[in-house]
């Protein structure tokens, strides 16, 4: 497939989401970020997304440090190696130590131009069987009980199968209680960011009377080990995010005991071939995954809902529809959430068309490698 590529652009897009998204770190609503675009000889185009935020607060990795990778590191290394499937990426690319939404944003482009030179949907690429996958919607921190009330009941009305709430110190027992009080038997789940410590095991603990389908991330990024020592003192079934980045982290955390469930976030692990990867041994482990988001527009987005129509994603993921973010999303048709499921595209690679109008639109600057 090399042989065949003539030509990258990165396009720096600036969007602005419809709501700011606030967790235990800060508030965001400005999107910084890169659509790559890998084209090849027969007028054939490949899409990726990056998923890194402007400033490092969920990994390490920032826009800048994406672009640095890119430009200087990702790009050249692809200038320079054959290769004739995407897969073979993970190993070219092993030369650069993580920075892994670096090289997902143009593995996951190199993986559309795949499929489209092989006809076949990116899901199918990939070995995604569903044809519609289920979706839930996550709900960023609200300034008041009254407004989260709200946002869940919308939600629920729209059909999504699952809330994820954000908590964090201060705002965990009482805030569920509400919660619950108002909704007994909707699925919810918490997401923590990292907010606790195991000096918090006895709140934690406390979380179990909620019957939470998991609570996401509760301790350090960085951490498995206490994870597991935490696992065995609640109920609740904890579910990796931060900590995992790699199939490895995977194969630790599962045996050591430290999670239940893993958010799968195809930016996060570097890719969809580690994604792929994840998912087959998480099916033949029996842990349920789920595909996370990072806000992405309609590249990404595309992207994750490929991802989830492999079959052990039985757990809804946060892939909500383009204008629960943007005015105007830069693909056509956007996608749309109906009774919390969306279509999983069969057209080649991620089955979306290109709103070339809109994607100019919202592009600050460009760059073009030719190969
Ligand atoms: O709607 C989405 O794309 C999911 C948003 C979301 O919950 C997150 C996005 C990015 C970082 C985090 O705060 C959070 C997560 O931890 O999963
Ligand atoms: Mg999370």
């Amino acid at each position: 497939m090399k042989q065949s590529i003539q030509k990258i652009i990165l396009h720096r897009l600036h969007m602005r989401l419809n709501n700011p998204f606030t967790t235990s770190f800060g508030t965001m609503q400005d999107k910084d970020f890169f659509i790559i675009e890998v084209i090849d000889q027969d007028g054939h185009q490949g899409f990726g997304e990056s998923a890194a935020f402007s400033a490092p607060w969920y990994t390490e990795e920032t826009v800048e440090t994406t672009l640095h990778m890119l430009r200087d590191f990702l790009i050249p290394l692809i200038q320079k190696h054959d290769f004739k499937h995407p897969q073979e990426l993970t190993k070219i690319f092993q030369a650069v130590k993580r920075n892994n939404m670096a090289k997902a944003a143009i593995e996951g482009a190199l993986w559309d131009l795949y499929a489209k030179q092989q006809n076949i949907s990116l899901a199918k690429a990939l070995g995604g069987e569903k044809e519609t996958i289920d979706v839930g919607i996550s709900i960023g921190i609200q300034p008041s009980i009254q407004k989260l009330l709200q946002s869940i009941d919308n939600a629920l009305q729209q059909g999504f199968k699952r809330i994820k709430l954000k908590i964090k110190p201060d705002q965990d027992i009482e805030l569920l209680k509400e919660v619950r009080t108002e909704f007994p038997t909707t699925p919810i789940m918490a997401d923590a960011n990292s907010a606790y410590t195991l000096d918090d095991i006895n709140l934690l603990r406390e979380l179990d009377q909620f019957n939470l389908m998991m609570i996401e991330q509760p301790l350090a990024h960085d951490d498995i080990v206490d994870h597991a020592k935490l696992q065995q003192h609640i109920q609740t079934p904890i579910c990796l995010d931060e900590s995992i980045h790699s199939f490895q982290d995977v194969k630790k955390a599962i045996e050591l005991g430290s999670c239940q469930i893993i958010n799968v976030k195809s930016s996060r692990v570097g890719g969809l071939t580690e994604s792929v990867r994840i998912h087959d041994y998480c099916k033949e482990h029996h842990i349920p995954i789920w595909c996370g988001g990072m806000l992405e527009a309609g590249i990404g987005r595309a992207h994750n809902i490929a991802l989830t129509s492999l079959a052990n994603f039985t757990l809804p993921g946060d892939t909500a529809g383009s204008s629960h973010y943007w005015q105007r999303d830069i693909i056509q048709p956007e996608v749309t959430v109906e009774n919390g499921t969306i279509q999983v595209p069969t057209k080649p690679g991620i089955g979306y068309e290109i709103d070339r109008e809109a994607l100019q639109y919202y592009t600050v600057e460009q760059q073009i490698f030719t190969l």
